[in-house]
């Protein structure tokens, strides 16, 4: 089953038109799909088209029966006057959440991210990594349908994204569909199921690594077959 259809004309900003367009995908239930592509791609910007933060879009967003979803962005947003623990409440009260485990399972995720002696501290003071663990956090509390994960590998520590990385398998077992954009070609290799290739705001390929492979008839590694597209397409 679906989690996400996304069928974009185009995207423009009032001063770059067609920032993305013709981008067409889904992303199935269990699937994690990433989006890859070189800085200024358009990736953000099939993001933000997806979220509903483009004002000038043509296209057509549609999500899951549930339509409830967990948004991880690049750069993480809180609230300057409320603690981690109180993030946590609220993230609660906002979505709705009424199962008694909530915070049993907030306190496990907290001692998992090494966040328990700061549960009662302002994220304001805490490294970019730290906000970051909190926004992630709070998105597997959430336990959506569908997550759009912007960049989460930058900043984080290697327990940490081995553990997030982990985490995002269990959601993906539980029946989540992952959309992840990211640099880090060598991780996305790993773990993700197929991938979005964005280069000049357009897709220029599309799927598991064997046919990314095969498009761009070379053997090789996620980041040897990308250059290979790009440098095709650029010509
Ligand atoms: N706020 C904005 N106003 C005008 N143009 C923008 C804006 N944000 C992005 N763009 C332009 O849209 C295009 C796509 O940018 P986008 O941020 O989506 O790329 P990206 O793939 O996310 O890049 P990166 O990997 O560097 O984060 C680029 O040409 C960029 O200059």
């Amino acid at each position: 089953m679906e989690v996400l259809n996304v069928n974009l004309k185009q995207a423009s900003y009032y001063d770059k038109k067609d920032a993305i367009k013709d981008i067409t995908f889904v992303i199935s239930q269990g699937e994690l799909v990433g989006l890859i592509g070189p800085n200024g791609a358009g990736k953000s910007t099939i993001i933000k088209s997806i979220l509903g933060l483009m004002e000038d879009v043509d296209g057509e967003v549609v999500m899951g029966q549930e339509s409830k979803f967990a948004y991880i962005p690049e750069h993480p947003t809180f609230y300057d006057e409320l603690t981690l623990w109180e993030h946590i409440e609220l993230a609660k009260a906002v979505n709705g959440i009424e199962r008694d485990s909530y915070y049993k399972e907030a306190e496990k995720l907290l001692t998992t991210f090494r966040l328990q002696d700061e549960k009662h501290h302002y994220p304001g003071s805490f490294s970019k990594g730290m906000q970051q663990k909190l926004m992630i956090i709070i998105a597997l509390l959430i336990k959506p349908k569908l997550y759009i994960v912007d960049e989460p590998f930058i900043g984080l520590d290697p327990k940490a994204m081995k553990d997030f990385i982990s985490l995002l398998e269990e959601e993906q077992l539980r029946g989540a569909g992952i959309l992840m954009s990211t640099h880090v070609l060598d991780t996305a290799e790993k773990i993700c199921d197929r991938f979005l290739l964005v280069n000049y705001g357009r897709l220029i390929a599309a799927g598991t690594l064997e046919e990314i492979q095969g498009k761009s008839v070379l053997e090789g590694s996620l980041m040897d077959c990308f250059y290979v597209l790009m440098e095709r397409d650029n010509d």
